[in-house]
């Protein structure tokens, strides 16, 4: 993303909040008064018009307020479980009006692959407000997910042939992270390893550096350590803005100057300064012999050299930190699968050939999609489901709804990552009907580029992590959006080194 780049799928100003559970039944009784008639789904030979779309109907006074039960139950925070109550309430595809926002909700996988598969030439998806107004008062240009048209298209035409292709793990890089976890059984509080969300969060940057400038800089990796760490704080901060700005419109927010938005526009100074810096600090190093280097060699270079890796070091980082930590923290629940990969891990040197690790992953990013919305405009009339969606309306697609619906895997709610085998001699998986309906990267041609990168690293992470130690919960948490999926608060976890 931007610095919140890739997670940040929906805008914040579309954020608020949901009410808990036990209220909430009664609480879509009294809305199910106010919706619109048409929600039953019956076929209809003509696709509906938009304005058909089922909707819960506001009071016209209150139209560009949020909803109040979003208010009243958890906001910005809690947006995903109010979309997923609203599919339950009006089907898979309604409007809602978000504040000054409106955007049609889409959960059905068919319905995806459509919109991905009419994207056109130059998809476009939201951007975060706060970013675009930073980006213009400080004449900042930024990486790939800011671009569009025809400059996206031919950046990203180069970007896909060094990133997407497979990272596999050198021995170098392997003994490494042997080593930097080694060290977790220092410091312990009483079996509990410390600060855990940022040291994944310093894991990712280094593993992103040790890519950028490939496996030369191995030995240098320690001197990126501090940088790593102090951009771990600075992110956290942004977050933490960039969630109370979620609240009032950006542009309010900094003709008043209210707090949320300068801490906001020092803490983001502040991360692109300590990016900016590790990339001197790479440079005076000559480099090395990885992404960047292909990048000059195609002839990237200068300000959008920088700007482009200043974006990948922001988007690598909390993005696969947090998707590490729902992995960790699903393992050491279920400590039967833990046991088994690590048994599986002791007969295979190459951790990318263990299916239950991999399937690991996979599953937690099925029940915690780091990214709970993808956001498209698209170019075209398109007909979705039983509507025709107008040219240029915002669509955002229900990830955390779709991934968890019963219809595409049974006991959605359950981690099961032998769901991902497939059935012997054919290519169905067992209890996965359609596998895509859980979409972590995105679809299409503006999908995660880093895809490839942090499904190396998420393999590496974790096998080394389970290779090394046994892992307990200390504490069980639920979901929040801080722009991404996180934990409602920090994962703790106790961890004993096996023998
Ligand atoms: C588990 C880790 C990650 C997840 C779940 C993730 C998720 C996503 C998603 C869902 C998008 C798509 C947005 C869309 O379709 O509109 C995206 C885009 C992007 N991601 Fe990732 N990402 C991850 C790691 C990374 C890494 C390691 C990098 C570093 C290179 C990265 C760089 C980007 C960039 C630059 C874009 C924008 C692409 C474009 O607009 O063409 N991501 N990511």
């Amino acid at each position: 993303m931007n610095v919140r780049g890739p997670r940040r799928t929906l805008n914040p100003a579309l954020q608020h909040t949901i009410p808990q559970q036990d209220i909430w039944h009664k609480k879509l009784i009294l809305c199910r008064f106010f919706t619109s008639q048409n929600t039953s789904y019956s076929t209809y030979a003509t696709p509906r018009t938009a304005s058909e779309i089922p909707c819960v109907k506001q009071i016209p006074l209150l139209k560009n307020i949020v909803p109040v039960e979003l208010i009243l139950n958890g906001g910005a925070q809690k947006l995903h479980e109010f979309i997923d109550n609203r599919h339950k309430q009006l089907g898979p595809i309604f409007r809602e009006q978000l504040g000054p926002i409106t955007s049609i909700f889409v959960s059905e996988a068919s319905d995806m692959r459509k919109i991905f598969a009419n994207e056109g030439k130059y998809p476009k998806h939201v951007l975060p407000e706060a970013w675009l107004l930073y980006n213009q008062i400080k004449k900042y240009k930024r990486g790939i997910y800011f671009m569009d048209g025809e400059e996206w298209f031919e950046c990203r035409k180069i970007l896909n042939q060094i990133l997407l292709k497979n990272f596999h793990i050198t021995p170098q890089v392997s003994d490494f992270f042997t080593k930097y976890f080694d060290t977790w059984n220092e410091n312990l509080n009483n079996g509990e390893i410390m600060d855990l969300e940022k040291r994944l969060y310093n894991l990712s940057i280094i593993f992103m550096i040790l890519h950028l400038m490939g496996d030369s800089c191995i030995t240098q990796a320690k001197t990126f350590t501090p940088m790593a760490n102090k951009l771990a704080s600075v992110v956290g901060e942004i977050f933490q803005w960039s969630v109370k700005l979620s609240t009032v419109p950006v542009s309010l927010a900094k003709s008043c100057g209210l707090k949320s938005w300068k801490n906001f526009v020092s803490s983001v100074d502040e991360s692109i300064k300590i990016s900016s810096d590790l990339l001197d600090t790479m440079n005076n190093l000559n480099w090395g012999n990885g992404i960047i280097r292909e990048m000059i060699e195609n002839g990237i270079s200068g300000d959008s050299l920088r700007n482009i890796v200043v974006d990948f070091i922001l988007a690598a980082g909390d993005t696969t930190a947090t998707a590490s930590q729902w992995t960790l923290y699903l393992l050491a629940l279920n400590k039967d699968v833990q046991e088994k990969i690590f048994h599986e891990l002791k007969h295979q040197d190459n951790y990318e050939n263990v299916p239950l690790l991999k399937n690991s992953i996979r599953e937690s990013m099925r029940l915690y999609p780091v990214a709970p919305f993808i956001t498209r405009y698209l170019p075209t009339n398109t007909n979705i489901g039983k509507y025709t969606i107008a040219a240029g309306e915002l669509i955002s697609m229900s990830m955390y709804t779709c991934s968890r619906n019963e219809q595409y895997f049974p006991e959605a709610n359950k981690f099961n990552p032998n769901r991902w085998i497939r059935s012997t001699g054919k290519s169905q998986y067992e209890m996965v009907t359609d596998p895509y309906a859980t979409l972590p990267y995105s679809l299409g041609s503006r999908g995660c580029i880093g895809k490839k990168l942090a499904q190396t690293q998420l393999i590496l992470t974790i096998g080394k992590i389970i290779s090394t130690y046994e892992l307990r919960v200390i504490n069980r948490v639920g979901i929040k959006l801080n722009l991404i999926t996180v934990p409602s608060e920090p994962v703790r976890l106790h961890i004993k080194k096996r023998k």
